[in-house]
């Protein structure tokens, strides 16, 4: 037989062959091949999913969840699926295993990404880890957070916390709300870093200050708030509860709230003396004003509640465990003598150290983190994370285990006195700013600023509770809800400590 036909024969055959084959493979594929199961979870109703287990302090109830159905967990809120790690298992592989996959941001629709540039202007909405937010990051690196930007802003600082002590030595006898006095003065801080100048002030709302308030409190409301069109982008056009304009709304007042300085500083650069601020910085690289907006806001909303909530907690462990009070007075009164506290004290106050760790442990002021995206699908743990989902890391759940906390609810700084424990994002256990490429930039700020501040507080004020209150009636549970406890905020007395 001719050779030609031989191997045209063969081929046949083998064509054959594969087309038989093909649906067996299939079938074996599908068999052995599966890709793993989305990750156990409680049983989602139809249409509604787990909406109803959600409620008003979310990491708490996916904490009680996570007791259930085990560290890593998916749930369905609507057409939304969500994965919620709640073990430093769980964690590390989320942000660090994974991180690739795992750090991109998910956007609530209650952030108008209508304005398509938002992804290219922002850190904290940035869909992605895409280049514009890789120089945004090394921009702030640069100019606040370094080592060296950090000591060119101590005499700052220091001088913010002088004019609070100030202000509190007038208000001596007189109910004071802890969480707005260190509100104000981290603003300041913030805003002579930005601006060169002070936007709140400790007594009169003002015209900037006041806005920026509301403005602040109102982006962490609308982030903390379960919005319907999330979870059913079919409703997003109705949108039923309002977030999504009043949101918008918001958005539109960024500029008003500083667009004097900006309109005055463009038009003045020429003539600027060497003194240079951030946004001095942010001019000289040729942003834009509406990147010199969102960067700016994102900061303050960050940075000022969240280094706020934390002082604000940390004293009302502080006045409940007068044990932990009075020792921290001691170290104080040992190193720093009769001065005032300095940023140069910090390293040498361990206690100081180990009450800040203890209270950001105990009330991380972003108990779930910020909400990360599945970039892609990747299997964690032998489970699929679907592209798309929403992923949390419930680092509040971790705090209150017992498997890895002796005594988790007690408020015991001395746990981290022997310990090398730290929130720099390497220890899974403890990841208050986060971990992996999404990490807290502000850590090293957030790190110095809290501990001046509460150092001050209580070297420098004798604090009681207004009335007959006493500290049994500092009800925590109360305060569950983490961002914005408008309602519940700690007021208490100060007076001078001679
Ligand atoms: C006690 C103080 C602070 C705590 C506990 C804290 C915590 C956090 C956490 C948990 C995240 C989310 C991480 C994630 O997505 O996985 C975050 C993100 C962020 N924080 Fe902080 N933070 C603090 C202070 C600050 C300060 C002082 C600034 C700046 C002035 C700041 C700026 C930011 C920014 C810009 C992001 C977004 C990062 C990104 O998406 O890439 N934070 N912070």
């Amino acid at each position: 037989m001719d050779p030609d036909t031989v191997t045209a024969e063969i081929s046949t055959f083998s064509f054959l062959y594969a087309l038989l084959l093909l649906p067996f493979l299939v079938i074996l594929k599908h068999i052995f091949l599966k890709p793993p199961p989305l990750p156990p979870g409680p049983y989602p109703w139809p249409i509604i999913g787990n909406l109803l287990q959600m409620g008003k302090n979310p990491h708490a109830k996916l904490a009680n969840l996570a007791k259930l159905h085990g560290p890593l967990m998916s749930l369905r809120l609507g057409t939304q699926l969500m994965v919620v790690a709640s073990s430093p298992a769980a964690a590390m592989e989320a942000l660090k295993t994974h991180d690739r996959a795992l750090s991109g941001r998910y956007i609530s629709s209650s952030v108008p990404v209508k304005n398509p540039k938002l992804n290219h202007l922002s850190i904290v909405f940035a869909k992605d880890c895409n280049t514009n937010w890789k120089n945004l990051r090394a921009i702030c690196r640069m100019e606040l957070f370094s080592g060296k930007a950090m000591e060119s802003q101590v005499e700052l600082r220091e001088r913010k916390v002088t004019e609070l002590v100030e202000f509190l030595a007038t208000k001596e006898g007189e109910v004071v709300k802890v969480m707005d006095l260190v509100f104000t003065t981290i603003c300041n801080m913030l805003s002579n870093k930005f601006f060169s100048m002070d936007l709140c002030d400790f007594e009169d709302e003002g015209r900037v200050g006041g806005a920026l308030k509301d403005l602040i409190h109102k982006n962490a409301e609308f982030g903390a708030t379960p919005n319907l069109s999330d979870y059913y982008p079919i409703l997003g056009g109705l949108d039923i509860q309002g977030i999504n304009k009043k949101s918008k709304e918001m958005f539109e007042r960024i500029p008003t709230t500083w667009e004097d300085i900006l309109k005055e500083r463009r038009t003045q650069r020429s003539n600027r003396s060497s003194h240079r601020d951030f946004l001095e910085a942010l001019l000289e690289i040729g942003f834009e004003d509406d990147q010199i907006n969102q960067v700016i806001l994102e900061l303050f909303s960050a940075g000022a509640e969240t280094s706020s909530l934390t002082v604000e907690w940390a004293m009302a462990e502080l006045i409940r465990n007068q044990d932990a009070m009075d020792k921290l007075r001691g170290e104080l009164r040992q190193i720093v003598g009769e001065s005032p506290v300095r940023e140069s004290h910090l390293p040498h106050l361990p206690y100081l150290q180990a009450c800040v760790k203890e209270a950001l442990r105990l009330h991380p002021p972003a108990p779930l983190l910020l909400p990360h995206l599945a970039a892609e699908t990747c299997q964690v743990m032998g489970y699929t994370i679907p592209k798309d989902s929403q992923i949390f890391v419930n680092i509040w759940a971790m705090a209150r285990d017992p498997k890895i906390w002796d005594d988790p609810l007690s408020f015991k700084p001395e746990r981290f006195l022997d310990s090398k424990l730290d929130f720099k994002g390497n220890d899974f256990e403890y990841i208050p700013f986060g971990a992996g490429r999404r990490i807290c930039p502000g850590l090293a700020l957030g790190g110095r600023q809290v501990p001046l501040i509460l150092a001050t507080f209580v070297h420098l004020f004798g604090w009681s509770l207004p009335g007959n209150m006493d500290s049994a009636q500092l009800d925590m549970e109360e305060w569950l809800v983490i961002t914005l406890r408008k309602e519940q905020p700690l007021r208490l007395v100060p007076s001078v400590r001679k």
